[in-house]
Parts: C-alpha cells; sequence; structure tokens
C-alpha cells in the first residue's frame, strides 16, 4: 500500500461559537488530485490553511509522510498554496515574481534563471519573463501563481479556489491545464471548490463536506453514482431524491409503486431514501411505465431535453433526447441498476446534512 502522503487527525477547529471542523480525519496518498468540494462556508479553505500551515487547529495534527508538521511554519512545508486571489507584486516584473522565493532561500542566479525559464515552459507563458502583472490577463495572472508556486518544488500543491475569478471559458480550459500540469509534475494537488462541475472534471478523489464534516470520500464517478446520503446526491448533479420504504433486499417501494433494485442489507420495511438521475428514467407508452405521468415542463439543454413529469404525486425531472411535449402522457421505467438506495440521516447527522440554499 502507497504511504500516506497527508494525514489530518481528529482535527477541530472552532472560530467563537462557530465549530467550524469537527473531529475531521483525513488522508491522502501521493500524486493524487484530491479536491475539498461543499458549500460556502462548510470548511474546505480552513481544512486548506491548516494543511498549508497558515491556521493552527483546536486539537489535532496534520502529519506529512507520518511526521507531525504542526511546529514547521508555511514557507517550510513540503507544501505550497495558490491563493483565489493571486497575489502576485505588482512592482515586480514575472520573471522576479516567481523567483521571490528563491532568492529568499538563496538561491543561486544560474539556478533562478532555469526555474524560472521551465516554470514558465510549464505554464505555457515562455518569454513573459519581463512583462508586468498587471498587463496580463487573469488567466495568464494565475498561471504565474502557480508558476510561483512550482519552482518551490512543493510535494503538494494547495489551491483554494484558484479559478473562482475567471470566466466560465478561461476556467474550462485552465481546469484542463491543471491536470496536464498535475500529472507532468507528478505532485499531489489539493484544491478547494463549490463548484462540482469543476470538482467532477478535474479530480481523482473527492472529498464531499457540509458544515465541518466529510459527507463521502470517493472518485467522482462514485460519488455521482453512488452518493452515500440526501446531501451528496443533491449537492452532486441533479437528481430525484425520495423518501421509500426497503419492502426487502432488492425492492423497494417508491411512491407506492414497488421498484426492483440492485442493493440489499436494508433490512424489511425499512425507511430509506432513494436517488434517481434524471438520465436514468427512460419513456415509454403511457401503460407500459412503472410510472404513469403528465409532463409539466420543457426545456431545451442543447444536447438533452429537461422536463418535469407529475406522477403519483411527485414532480419528477427527467433529462432525455426523447421530447415529450407539455401535457403529454407519459410511462416511465428505471433500470434497477439505476436505483440508489441511502440510508436515511439518523437525528444527529440530519443537521449536518441540510443542504445550505
Ligand atoms: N478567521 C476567521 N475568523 C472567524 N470565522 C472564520 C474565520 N475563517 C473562517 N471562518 C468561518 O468558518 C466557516 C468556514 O469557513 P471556510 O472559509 O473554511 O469555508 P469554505 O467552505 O472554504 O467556504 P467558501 O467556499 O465560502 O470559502 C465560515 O462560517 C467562516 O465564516
Amino acid at each position: 500500500m502507497a504511504n500516506k502522503l497527508i494525514e489530518l487527525v481528529n482535527i477541530s477547529k472552532t472560530y467563537g461559537d462557530n465549530v467550524v471542523l469537527d473531529d475531521l480525519n483525513l488522508y491522502f496518498n501521493e500524486n493524487k488530485f484530491l479536491t475539498l468540494l461543499g458549500p460556502s462556508g462548510c470548511g474546505k479553505t480552513t481544512t486548506l490553511r491548516i494543511m498549508g500551515g497558515f491556521e493552527t487547529p483546536d486539537t489535532g495534527s496534520v502529519l506529512f509522510q507520518g511526521k507531525d508538521i504542526k511546529s514547521i511554519p508555511p514557507n517550510h512545508r513540503p507544501l505550497n498554496t495558490v491563493f483565489q486571489k493571486y497575489a502576485l507584486f505588482t512592482h515586480m516584473t514575472v520573471a522576479d515574481n516567481i523567483a521571490f522565493g528563491l532568492k529568499i532561500k538563496k538561491k543561486s542566479k544560474a539556478y533562478i534563471q532555469d526555474k524560472i525559464k521551465y516554470a514558465l515552459k510549464l505554464v505555457n507563458l515562455d518569454g513573459f519573463e519581463n512583462r508586468m502583472p498587471d498587463s496580463l490577463s487573469g488567466g495568464q495572472q494565475q498561471r504565474i501563481a502557480i508558476a510561483r508556486a512550482i519552482v518551490n518544488e512543493p510535494k503538494v500543491l494547495l489551491l483554494d479556489e484558484p479559478l473562482g475569478a475567471l470566466d466560465l471559458k478561461l476556467r474550462q480550459d485552465m481546469q484542463y491545464e491543471l491536470i496536464r500540469l498535475k500529472n507532468e509534475l507528478g505532485i499531489t494537488f489539493v484544491y478547494v471548490t463549490h463548484d462540482q462541475e469543476e470538482a467532477l472534471t478535474m479530480s481523482d478523489t473527492i472529498v464531499v463536506m457540509n458544515q465541518g464534516y466529510i459527507q463521502q470520500i470517493g472518485s467522482p464517478e462514485d460519488i455521482y453514482n453512488e452518493p452515500e446520503n440526501a446531501f451528496v446526491a443533491d449537492f452532486i448533479g441533479e437528481s430525484n431524491i425520495l423518501s421509500a420504504t426497503m419492502v426487502e433486499d432488492k425492492l423497494v417501494n417508491i411512491l407506492g409503486v414497488n421498484f426492483p433494485c440492485v442493493d440489499t442489507g436494508f433490512g424489511q420495511n425499512k425507511p430509506v431514501d432513494v436517488v434517481i438521475r434524471p438520465e436514468d428514467i427512460d419513456f415509454v407508452a403511457p401503460d407500459e411505465g412503472q410510472l404513469k405521468g403528465r409532463v409539466t415542463s420543457l426545456i431545451f439543454k442543447g444536447v438533452h431535453y429537461e422536463m418535469e413529469v407529475m406522477a403519483n404525486g411527485f414532480e419528477w425531472l427527467v433529462h432525455s433526447t426523447d421530447m415529450q411535449p407539455v401535457g403529454t402522457e407519459v410511462g416511465m421505467k428505471v433500470d434497477p441498476f439505476d436505483i440508489q438506495i441511502m440510508n436515511k440521516p439518523t437525528s444527529e447527522d440530519e443537521e449536518a446534512v441540510k443542504v445550505d440554499e
């Protein structure tokens, strides 16, 4: 098994009465693209700042390759942080910005020149040495901020919503750029975002957080296809989330209709939550469906149509290329593999899994 690169053990952090992190435990291995994902205020940035050494936890420890790094200041940790606001020195050239940390470390001129060249090439900005930050676009400035972090050869790059200030198209370009960089450098990226699409696109592993708790850790596919609770299902992608009853293994009753499913081990006649993704509902003839309903809204989304269908007292969200006009009577079917069963949160969990509106 690979070594644990970073381990957060029993981390708690409170500001006044506000418990921001409550006994958080998390570890990850080398060469991962790990994303902390969650709604605003859930504690992502605090977690990142604790790793970077900019914040001290009230309890718990941060281990790097098994060693406690609590007493190591940020600039001596094997981690470098790139913040949302690029924080470039505006009175310095691009080259001087990148060289800043290396000069403090008293590296030789030749070494620094080499590193500047190497870093600018990596971020696709060869030849930008003598430009001033003000003359660069937002995306270029963010690349320089990344170049400045990279030249320190960190084992881990901590990125706090680094693309947050960029417009959509540029953000998408930079997402691919960051994945390429991570693969070329072979280092670990820890990335903070509240944007679920960004997390799904970029990550090897996603840590979904809410109100200071980790809700689920997994690959993008796991998190999307097998959310562990209603919060994760709702936060990641669009879903139909319903209360239901697990009749027995592989059979769940949703709104009075028995649906075959593949899950077992939830007991008999037990309340559960179910999630069905909108793209997993198929239209069939009205009398051939597991559900029969009427289309109440229709929006063209480019690749598919988004429709709402009222059936058994619930407004079902359906994504399909099979366009059904408003008012049409339709039948709907769901493959057993596409019904995801989740334990209902206990009353203790309830607060933690509540979605922030
Ligand atoms: N220095 C501080 N003093 C007081 N409260 C703070 C401080 N830093 C963070 N908080 C509070 O801690 C909570 C978590 O903040 P944090 O920045 O970690 O959340 P986040 O998930 O990164 O949110 P966002 O996406 O909005 O940045 C928030 O309620 C925030 O107001």
